[in-house]
């Protein structure tokens, strides 16, 4: 001993062990060292690779989560949003329209006689006409709106920042690209549906919203399908039969 610091400071430094090695040469105590120092770098090599399968397992559970998180907001058979999914987004756009004060519109579209489509070509050509009607509304929607599945042959499109003029040509378009979805078989059907369509210009809950487009939706399924209703007051108090 010379009388300088000798504490041994954490042996994770080769410098500082050859340093020691050469200043204790011959001491009793240097063995015990040289095999403690051995044990130590073999725990930190295990300790390292227990390290890096610990940030493996984080990141595989982080890309599980995310991928769960997906699968609880999306519908597995179009790909488009679920109620889910959407209920996030219109808690977003709820917040946008309070701060700009601005308009947006509502359109809610239900296939007409899904049942029968169903009844006779059977659930899985329902199924690939369902996702058809998912790529129309994706195609034409997706840019400036929202779209989710809303049920089972209803789909929801939330369009933040439109016009009432451009809210129409847009359920416009889509009445048309529906109507040239061919229903199976040769003799020239084609697919149609009753869309509601709403236009807020004020603050209001978007629920409300939703629920206006759904009476003028029934008013169009009420006045024979294939054709889009706008809602007005009056469809609030009248019981539409179907
Ligand atoms: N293929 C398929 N069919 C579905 C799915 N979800 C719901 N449907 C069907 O959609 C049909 C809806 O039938 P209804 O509610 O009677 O409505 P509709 O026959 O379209 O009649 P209207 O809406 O009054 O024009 C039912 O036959 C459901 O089984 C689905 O994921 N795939």
């Amino acid at each position: 001993m010379n009388g300088q610091d000798d504490t041994l400071q954490p042996v994770d430094s080769g410098k500082r062990y050859i340093q020691l090695e050469k200043q204790y040469t011959g001491h009793p105590l240097l063995a015990e060292l040289d095999s403690l120092h051995r044990q130590y770098q073999r725990l930190e090599r295990r300790l390292n690779k227990i390290a890096r399968i610990g940030d493996l397992m984080q990141a595989q559970i982080m890309d599980l989560n995310s991928e769960l998180d997906k699968r609880a907001k999306t519908d597995p058979l179009t790909g488009l949003f679920n109620r889910g999914g959407l209920y996030p987004q219109m808690f977003a756009l709820k917040k946008q329209l309070e701060l700009n004060h601005s308009c947006f519109g509502v359109l809610l579209l239900d296939l007409d006689y899904f049942k029968e489509v169903n009844d006779q070509f059977g659930h899985l050509q329902g199924d690939h006409l369902l996702i058809s009607v998912a790529a129309i509304l994706q195609s034409i929607c997706s840019t400036q709106g929202v779209c989710a599945r809303w049920g089972g042959e209803e789909f929801l499109i939330l369009m933040p920042d439109c016009s009432e003029k451009s809210l129409h040509t847009m359920a416009e378009n889509i009445m048309q690209a529906i109507r040239s979805v061919p229903l199976p078989g040769n003799d020239e059907r084609y697919l149609s549906a009753s869309i509601g369509v709403y236009f807020c210009r004020e603050a209001e809950m978007i629920d409300d919203s939703i629920r206006k487009a759904d009476l003028a939706m029934y008013k169009a399924k009420a006045q024979g399908r294939d054709q889009l209703v706008t809602y007005s007051p009056e469809l609030g108090e009248t019981k539409v039969v179907l």
